[in-house]
């Protein structure tokens, strides 16, 4: 089990201190998000804002690219502290080429899928990517409620993952708090992506290390 606070719900003024503080309190992953306004209907930052993070961090960076053309935009995420790239498969025309854009510059692959889009829209993908993010809200904010049937999506992806003996990982983004994380877990995910449960927390360290502990006990 990860977990990977989402920048996005961070202090920007104070960025580098707010990812110092999760990195030692004990989080696995930065969960890096990039909104473009047109894939959806938020601008957030890009890739200079995230290599500003390069060095400050041990953290690997865990990129999710809410953007069109993502094809143009993936070598600029390409850093030694890049550990997943991961783009929808609802932005990409030609997806498996996608994939094989992102694995071509040594880093892993993700594909996401929006709520409304199934799991069977990723069917001839899931034997070429590393990673894949169901989205358990609408992307484009922070601070959404969970939308169930996220939970069936994990299942849905797991079970496929046994039948054809494939490795990719399963992660989950959007609404995730103490509450719902253990459901989630059960269901499949092994990734967690949190932003305000994390950063919005009155004390952010005692945050992480309750998500930690939910992680263990669940292992
Ligand atoms: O990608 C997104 C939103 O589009 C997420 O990564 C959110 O930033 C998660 O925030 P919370 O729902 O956990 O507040």
């Amino acid at each position: 089990m990860e977990l990977a606070p989402s920048i996005l719900s961070a202090d920007f003024s104070r960025l580098g201190e707010d990812v110092k503080q999760i990195e030692n309190a004990g989080a696995h992953l930065i969960h890096v998000d990039v909104m473009d306004g047109h894939f959806v209907p938020n601008i957030s930052y890009g890739a200079t804002v995230m290599k500003s993070l390069c060095g400050r961090t041990q953290m690997p960076f865990d990129v999710h690219l809410m953007i069109e053309n993502p094809d143009q935009y993936i070598g600029d995420f390409v850093t030694e502290q890049t550990e997943y790239i991961t783009v929808h498969q609802e932005a990409c025309r030609h997806i498996n080429r996608t994939v094989q854009h992102i694995r071509s510059m040594d880093v892993k692959p993700g594909v996401a899928i929006n709520p409304g889009t199934p799991v069977s829209a990723l069917e001839y993908v899931l034997e070429d990517a590393d990673l894949i993010l169901i989205m358990s809200v609408n992307p484009g904010f922070g601070g959404q409620k969970f939308i169930p049937s996220a939970i069936r999506k994990a299942q849905e992806l797991k079970g496929l993952r046994e039948k054809y003996g494939l490795d990719f990982r399963i992660e989950i983004d959007g609404g995730i708090n103490l509450a719902n994380v253990k459901t989630v877990i059960d269901a499949g995910v092994e990734i967690i992506v949190a932003g305000s449960s994390v950063f919005k927390a009155e004390d952010v360290p005692a945050r992480v290390q309750e998500f930690l502990d939910i992680f263990e006990n669940r292992e």
